[in-house]
């Protein structure tokens, strides 16, 4: 299986090649040449596995030759052996007709863990292979960043550059990244918005001089191998909830289009999925692209839901690209229009062919606190804000009642305390897995959100290329 940069400009590479590239060298991003597809025999016959079983037939198909079956199985016996539930990812029910898929049962609480303890591994193992030192830079709104470093931290050949947004992550969000004191573990807090941090990061890859000094790879959602992981747990969920036989909806809390877009893979794969909802926050530039055709980027507003606080949709370019009959010049020249205006207008192909699976909803601070009380009051179930946006969403979609909808519980209750108590009177408490997180020493540098202050200070701490 080979990999095509969505800016149709980059060499094709293989799986091992895309995922420690990360970013494509024309600022693309990859996608497979192809969809690999599951036939309804398939799909059904994953019913009774185990998580770790569905996720080595899901993702063998786009491994190439970059891993045997075996190999595979190891490392996803490995991912998966650090969550704290059986099942990985456990279905609970709501009422008659709701699930949530609960995605924060991984070592730091968000459903991030389900993609990068599988992506620390394969680093490890493509290094295994070749004389490189990698330096990882990314960005993170919170959640991306603790689940980062947990993957790598005292990895051999690898230094994390990982940069948060000051003062706009949750106390513990903070901490699960800021305690971590291996030396490979950089983190900087930059005077700017996730967006901000996010823009440095790409930068840094596109910069000629700056990449060409390091072998860079990326742990965001920009890189391949983190979605073909979140992939897994749609189609896990969906043959549990009776498909091939029946659709199956998804109502999914969004930011940077990667989990959704996850969900589309699923789709186009052979999942039948009757609808995916996207729930914004007041941050909407994703519900104004999909309900008006309008991608401009807004001022990021700060929430109660901070890892979703962001006005540019990485993945949202994965959408267009294979929307516009995968004509990647036609698309740089889109995006090279949004970069310059941070304004664009979806094509009428684009449009249609997103409305034909996406929904969507921006949801408020009211809407919020209004499904964590439902969830807490109709279910007995304390939900995240973030997963509450997703709640929020799939009440307002328009889906036939008889089709299962499944709203994505994306972090754990305890990572957003405070919001969480401020809607429903309780304070959920951590779970044992995190230690004594508040009794830790923090390190992290605070630098400005310019290109000049994070490139020097990277530079003074990570490896040169061939040193
Ligand atoms: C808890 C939580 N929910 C939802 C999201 C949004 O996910 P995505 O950026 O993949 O759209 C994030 C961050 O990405 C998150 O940390
Ligand atoms: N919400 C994210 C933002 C980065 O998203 P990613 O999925 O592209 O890594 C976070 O928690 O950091």
């Amino acid at each position: 299986m080979q990999y095509v940069s969505t800016r149709g400009r980059a060499d094709a590479l293989d799986f091992e090649g895309a995922t420690l590239a990360g970013l494509a060298s024309d600022g693309g991003l990859y996608l497979p040449e192809r969809w690999p597809t599951f036939t309804a025999e398939d799909l059904s016959a994953m019913r009774g596995l185990s998580y770790v079983e569905t996720a080595v037939r899901v993702i063998l198909p786009f491994v190439g030759d970059s891993l045997s079956e075996d190999e595979l199985r190891d490392l996803c016996t490995q991912a998966y052996g650090r969550f704290a539930h059986a099942a990985v990812t456990p279905l609970v029910q709501l009422d008659h007709g709701h699930w949530l898929l609960e995605l924060f049962h991984g070592p730091t609480l968000a459903f991030k863990d389900v993609a990068l303890q599988l992506l620390g591994l394969l680093f490890e193992k493509f290094l295994s292979r070749r004389e490189t030192h990698l330096t990882i830079i990314g960005a993170t709104s919170g959640d991306t960043g603790s689940a980062a470093i947990d993957a790598v931290a005292g990895r051999a050949g690898i230094d994390i550059f990982m940069l948060h947004p000051a003062g706009r992550v949750s106390d513990v969000q903070r901490r699960q990244m800021t305690t971590v004191l291996a030396p490979n573990v950089h983190n900087i807090a930059i005077e700017g918005s996730f967006d901000d941090a996010q823009a440095l990061v790409k930068r840094a890859f596109n910069d000629p001089d700056f990449s060409s000094r390091y072998d860079l790879s990326a742990v965001n959602s920009i890189n391949w191998a983190r979605l073909v992981a979140q992939v897994v747990y749609y189609i896990y969920a969906g043959v549990r909830l009776g498909a091939p036989d029946r659709s199956v909806a998804f109502a999914v809390p969004t930011g940077n289009f990667g989990d959704v877009f996850a969900g589309y893979v699923a789709s186009r794969m052979g999942l039948p999925i009757e609808r995916l909802v996207v729930a914004t926050n007041v941050n909407d530039i994703l519900h104004r692209a999909l309900s008006e055709g309008d991608y401009s980027q807004g001022t990021v507003v700060p929430t109660a839901t901070p890892s979703m606080d962001i006005q540019v949709s990485s993945n949202f370019e994965r959408l267009l690209f294979d929307l516009n009959g995968r004509d990647g010049a036609a698309l740089a020249e889109q995006m090279k229009g949004f970069e310059q205006t941070r304004a664009m207008r979806l094509t009428n192909a684009q449009r249609d062919g997103a409305a034909a699976l996406f929904s969507s909803a921006r949801i408020d601070a009211d809407g919020m606190s209004r499904a964590m009380r439902w969830a807490y009051d109709a279910a007995g179930q304390i939900i995240d804000p973030h997963s509450a946006i997703g709640l929020a969403a799939a009440h307002t979609a328009a889906v036939d009642p008889s089709v299962p909808m499944v709203t994505l519980a994306t972090a754990h209750p305890a990572k957003f305390r405070d919001a969480v108590e401020r809607a429903t009177g309780v304070r959920p408490g951590l779970p044992s897995r995190t230690g004594d997180l508040f009794g830790r020493e923090e390190r992290y540098v605070t630098l400005p959100a310019t290109f000049e202050a994070v490139t020097y200070y990277i530079a003074g701490h990570a490896v040169k290329r061939g040193s």
